[in-house]
């Protein structure tokens, strides 16, 4: 499904701030996979997302969706077969306007961008019928101003946008660290659901090792730019967070170094 071989990517080249984020990464997702991704700081997972993405080009390597190229397509063209959440409940949705133009925006992405007429009801209708899945009674608030939502509204709101034209792949860039824990639970379940009623394809990287391990099928670790364990199957099944940071440690040599890792 993706097939990303010998990703290279070099920061500041030729300076004293050169960094290699990506040091020839390789990594492939199958259909349906729903990978986790840890991790120290620094250790490249954000720039991983962003090449996939395309926010840059990749100095050498491959990336490919369903046998396509896209190595050298540019984020914008991309944007049909990837979607995105981030960290910011703020940054998915666009505040002054309302719940039903969010998602008017979303539902018609990549269609035809001549003048629309106005939001139909078949429209409100499937939009109503989406929210309600939520279980947040966002469904009765079509034409309220996102502005007006709590944080966890806003990312189950971005989550719903960024799904509603199924993408070929979804990345989640620790899109409940904002939140707090409830909110958070309330995501990620809400997450899941989406995630197996679409049969999506997801790369989320997290920095609660918990939920690294029970949710999805995968947990890929990084450190210095490469996927150093890939974790499935009866041992993942099995693992507990200490085998975890176990692992690391000898796959890595060093200590999974983080300020933000919650262990439990
Ligand atoms: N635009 C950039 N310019 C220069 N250096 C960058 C840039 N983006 C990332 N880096 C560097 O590349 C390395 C990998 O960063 P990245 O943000 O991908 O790490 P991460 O694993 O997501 O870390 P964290 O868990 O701390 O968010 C870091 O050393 C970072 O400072």
């Amino acid at each position: 499904m993706l097939n990303v071989r010998e990703i290279l990517k070099t920061f500041n080249l030729g300076t004293i701030n050169q960094k290699i984020a990506l040091n020839k990464l390789s990594l492939e997702l199958f259909p349906n996979d729903f990978v986790t991704v840890i991790g120290s700081n620094g250790a490249g997972k954000s720039t991983l997302l962003n090449a996939i993405a395309g926010n840059f080009f990749v100095d050498s390597g491959k990336i490919a969706i369903e046998n396509a190229d896209i190595t050298r397509l540019p984020a914008h063209k991309r944007a049909d077969m990837i979607s995105r959440v981030f960290q910011d409940p703020l940054s998915g949705t666009a505040a002054s306007m309302t719940i039903e133009e969010n998602l008017i925006m979303a539902y018609r992405r990549g269609k035809t961008r001549r003048l629309r007429p106005a939001i139909g009801a078949k429209e409100r209708d499937i939009f109503r019928a989406k929210l309600e899945k939520l279980g947040l009674g966002l469904e009765n608030r079509l034409t309220h101003r996102v502005s007006l939502l709590s944080g966890g509204q806003r990312q189950a709101l971005t989550l719903l946008m960024a799904t509603l034209q199924k993408p070929k792949l979804l990345l989640l860039d620790e899109h409940t660290a904002a939140l707090d824990p409830k909110t958070a639970e309330k995501v990620l379940e809400l997450t899941c659901n989406v995630t197996e009623q679409e049969h999506l394809t997801t790369l989320m990287i997290t920095h609660n090792l918990d939920h690294a391990l029970s949710f999805g099928n995968r947990t890929i670790m990084m450190h210095e730019g490469r996927v150093i364990l890939d974790i499935k199957g009866t041992e993942r099944n099995n693992m507990t967070i200490s085998n975890l940071l176990e692992m690391f440690e000898k796959a890595s040599g060093a200590h999974m170094n983080t300020d933000r890792m919650i262990l439990a």
